[in-house]
């Protein structure tokens, strides 16, 4: 039976997977590419698999990911982060998750984060002051590809381990938590589609690899790194006397809050069976080391890759740059700080950072859902129960309807965009444009019930870091950089951005822009 036979799409894919797979593995990560070429080739919704639809109409995001949906996540996919043990990111049912969630989103919440910018500025802090050194005892360029992903892992595991990785010591900032390309993971391929070839051939070549493949050694190191944390936590918080309140340890390292929390939820008398017995599940030992090793991947690598897309386009965009730098010098005009609040009003500053948002897009593999209680209709189309449906961001963010030359960084956009929106409702309702809200199709965290609560404590980051960098120095490309150059980018969940590597020549900035 093939329930999906009237949507249309390549013939082989209707039959199997490995279709997909090709894509994936031999071609490197072009998934996203052929999905472009599909949608030219079959319209707007794809039979991409046996069992697997993707859209490419942008409205399509609004309703797959959709607030309250009950759609589970595909596990086909998202087995490859199951590492030892399940976490938040891998748990399918969103009811489940939310039970997870909800313990683990007050230590992210806008009110835990402000007690702990000044972790997030010693790390910048420390980034500017590298820079400074560098430029007055040498004349070689610094790469910004590796020192902006450094100060992005430092910044995250010092707020939330007990010490930071320190990435950002490594001579070069390349250090190998940061050089480690998924794609080269060969374990990721093998799992998601031969994952029940767990022959002893195959798992003796695991276990080579894990001795000789680079990636695979930095992934156990840092996962050493957070055993360690947690062995830390677990002697804390066994002394009897420290019982601290929530308050106090939300501005500590995440596992002793964690422990606390799930503790102090079990003993609630309102609590249910069932979600005591999900909460018991977490305080497992593996348990709880694979929630920090998912944190460390979703919370690092995702402010990285923003900031290394923000600040390659604003070195290609002169003149957005001057304006950026003449907005931060008349907020911030004398040698002190700047409050994270004041950073935050600043309207340009943050167009910027919702541009560099958009054209790194979060994730860019499609974020799999099933469709999982009772048919469901997206975009006008009824789809089966179990089937799996998707939309890449890449088709909501470089819809030239929405944003028009889409891939040009042009943070004006959302100066206009609210503005622009008020004026099209009033002019039409037909019902079938998409509306040019651009805000609503800001995507890069996901939408509905599984979408980012980072959210926050990035927004935070981004500003941060993008404020500290271009107020404090002068970043000047060794090579001119191509402002109508579209980024290219393979798909590994995250994209992995093609290109050279971002050489700059680094001055301090002494004088207001003229
Ligand atoms: C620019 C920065 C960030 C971007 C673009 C981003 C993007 C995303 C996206 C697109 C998702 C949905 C993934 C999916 O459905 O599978 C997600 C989920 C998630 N993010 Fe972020 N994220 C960022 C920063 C952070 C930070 C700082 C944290 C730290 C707490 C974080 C933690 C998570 C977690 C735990 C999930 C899984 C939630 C769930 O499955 O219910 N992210 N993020």
């Amino acid at each position: 039976k093939q329930p999906l036979k009237q949507f249309p799409g390549p013939s082989l894919a209707r039959w199997t997977t490995l279709y997909k797979a090709y894509f994936e593995i031999v071609k490197k990560g072009g998934w996203v590419r052929q999905l472009e070429n599909l949608h030219a080739a079959y319209g707007p919704i794809v039979r991409v698999g046996p069992n697997e639809l993707h859209f490419s109409d942008p409205r399509a995001y609004g309703e797959i990911y959709a607030p309250g949906s009950r759609f589970h996540k595909d596990m086909a996919l998202y087995s490859i982060f199951k590492h030892s043990n399940s976490s938040v990111f891998t748990t399918p049912d969103p009811h489940d998750a939310a039970v997870i969630r909800n313990v683990l989103s007050p230590y992210f919440s806008r009110r835990a984060i402000i007690p702990k910018i000044p972790l997030i500025k010693e790390q910048v802090t420390k980034l500017i002051t590298i820079l400074k050194t560098h430029t007055s005892e040498s004349e070689d360029p610094v790469n910004l590809d590796h020192a902006l992903p450094a100060v992005a892992l430092d910044a995250f595991t010092s707020l939330i381990f007990s010490r930071p990785f320190d990435t950002l010591s490594a001579p070069g900032f390349d250090h190998p938590f940061i050089r480690g390309v998924p794609s080269t993971y060969i374990n990721i391929w093998v799992k998601k589609y031969f994952p029940r070839l767990k022959t002893p051939l195959m798992l003796a070549f695991m276990r080579f690899l894990s001795l000789v493949d680079p990636v695979t050694i930095t992934f156990a190191d840092q996962l050493k790194l957070i055993i360690e944390d947690l062995k830390l936590a677990l002697q804390r918080t066994s002394t009897p006397d420290e019982s601290p309140l929530d308050e106090a340890l939300t501005d500590g390292p995440l596992y002793p809050f964690l422990l606390h929390k799930i503790q102090s939820q079990i003993q609630k008398p309102t609590i249910t069976a069932e979600t005591s017995e999900q909460l018991r599940d977490l305080l497992q030992h593996n348990r709880l080391v694979a929630e920090g090793f998912n944190l460390r991947f979703a919370g690092a690598d995702t402010v990285g890759t923003a900031c290394t897309v923000g600040v390659r386009c604003l070195l290609s965009n002169r003149d957005v740059l001057v304006r950026l730098v003449r907005e931060l010098d008349e907020a911030w005009p004398n040698e002190g700080d700047i409050a994270f609040e004041d950073l935050e009003k600043l309207p340009y500053l943050t167009a910027v950072i919702k541009e560099s948002l958009r054209l790194s897009h979060g994730v860019v593999t499609p974020l799999g859902r099933v469709v999982s209680s009772g048919d469901a209709v997206i975009v006008g189309e009824t789809i089966p129960t179990g089937t799996i449906v998707g939309i890449s961001s890449t088709f909501v963010h470089l819809n030239a309807e929405i944003f028009p030359e889409p891939t040009k960084f042009h943070p004006d956009r959302w100066l206009k965009s609210s503005q622009k929106s008020r004026d099209q409702n009033e002019e039409h309702s037909d019902s079938s444009a998409v509306d040019v809200n651009a805000d609503k199709y800001l995507v890069s965290f996901s939408r509905g019930p599984r979408s980012c609560f980072g959210i926050h404590l990035a927004w935070c980051e981004l500003y941060i870091i993008f404020g500290y960098l271009f107020r404090m120095l002068e970043l000047i490309p060794q090579t001119e950089l191509d402002p109508n150059q579209p980024l290219q980018f393979d798909d590994f969940f995250l994209p992995t951005y093609v290109c050279d590597p971002l050489l700059v020549f680094v001055r301090e900035r002494t004088s207001l822009v003229k």
